[in-house]
């Protein structure tokens, strides 16, 4: 199997650098599809897959949303991974785990290894409690050409609260980063970029910047565009000139190519698409343009 910053950085390459998160809010999936319900949540996650191919060629699912519905959302969230994996999309599993190195072997046997029942191709982890729980999944990306996604500065107005605090002289987030540079070396592709990916905020423009002066080579997932109020422009801030273009990651959108206007009052299916698809289309289009060609 190729290593994930190649497949990654190929899907961007083909389609453009948006993300399409898959995050069924509570209360916000159409009669349409059943409702908000497991059965509902299912319909409605294969539509935007179905919605996704051709257009994108990464997504993103928020596990929080299928964990509510209990293992219904759980089933549900399989057969979307299933049907993700068919359309050929690389699949970034946001679920933020992160623990003592015994229980990230759990996360590592329920996402990221072989026969995984959740399977992806990237997993987020909160870094704040060390090293020592990271390199599970690392070792894991390793061994079965996967990612790992590392949060750094998050796109949250609290990411201000601890990860800016200055620790000896640096702000954490970057503490963190720099202590994350072997595992970017051990996880880089033919690519040249390295599948340990880390979490900057699109709201933060100024510390993407300097993420990717401490990690050149680190793919990068930015959240935080669209419905949190960042524009492509700075959605692109820690990307690296390539040619004409700037490369180096994807950015997400979740509510705002989920739930665009005129979707939640589509009586029919084909109304459905049509909002969805030209919401997708048009934030890669405006992403593409930002990024240049
Ligand atoms: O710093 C972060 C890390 C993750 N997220 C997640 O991304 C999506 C954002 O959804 P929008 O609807 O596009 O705002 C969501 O799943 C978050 O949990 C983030 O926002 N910021």
């Amino acid at each position: 199997m190729s290593a994930f910053a190649d497949r990654l950085f190929e899907a961007a390459d083909r389609f453009g650098p948006l993300c399409v998160g898959i995050d069924p809010h509570e209360g916000r999936i159409p009669a349409l599809f059943g409702g908000d319900t497991p059965e509902g949540v299912e319909r409605w996650g294969l539509a935007m897959v179905e919605a996704v191919k051709g257009r994108a060629g990464v997504i993103k699912p928020q596990s929080a949303f299928f964990e509510r519905h209990g293992w219904q959302g759980m089933r549900a969230l399989t057969r979307i991974l299933e049907a993700a994996r068919e359309a050929g999309l690389v699949v970034l599993m946001d679920a933020k785990r992160g623990d003592i190195g015994s229980t990230a072997q759990g996360y590592v046997s329920a996402f990221l290894e072989a026969g995984a029942p959740f399977p992806c191709d990237a997993l987020t982890i909160n870094p704040y409690m060390g090293l020592d729980t990271i390199e599970p999944h690392v070792a894991a990306a390793e061994q079965y050409g996967k990612g790992v996604i590392v949060l750094a500065r998050t796109s949250n107005p609290g990411s201000a609260d601890f990860q800016s605090k200055s620790l000896e002289g640096a702000p954490l987030f970057e503490r963190v980063v720099e202590a994350l540079a072997p595992m970017v070396e051990r996880l880089k592709g033919d690519c040249g970029w390295s599948g340990l990916m880390l979490v900057t905020g699109a709201t933060g423009p100024e510390e993407a910047r300097r993420l990717r002066e401490l990690a050149p080579d680190a793919l990068f997932l930015v959240p935080g565009y669209g419905a949190q109020g960042a524009g492509a422009a700075e959605a692109l801030a820690g990307f690296r000139q390539q040619g004409n273009r700037l490369v180096g990651g994807v950015v997400s959108a979740s509510r705002s190519v989920n739930f665009p206007a005129g979707s939640a009052e589509a009586d029919t299916l084909d109304g459905w698409r049509i909002a969805v698809t030209e919401a997708i289309a048009a934030a890669q289009a405006d992403l593409v343009a930002a990024a240049g060609t």
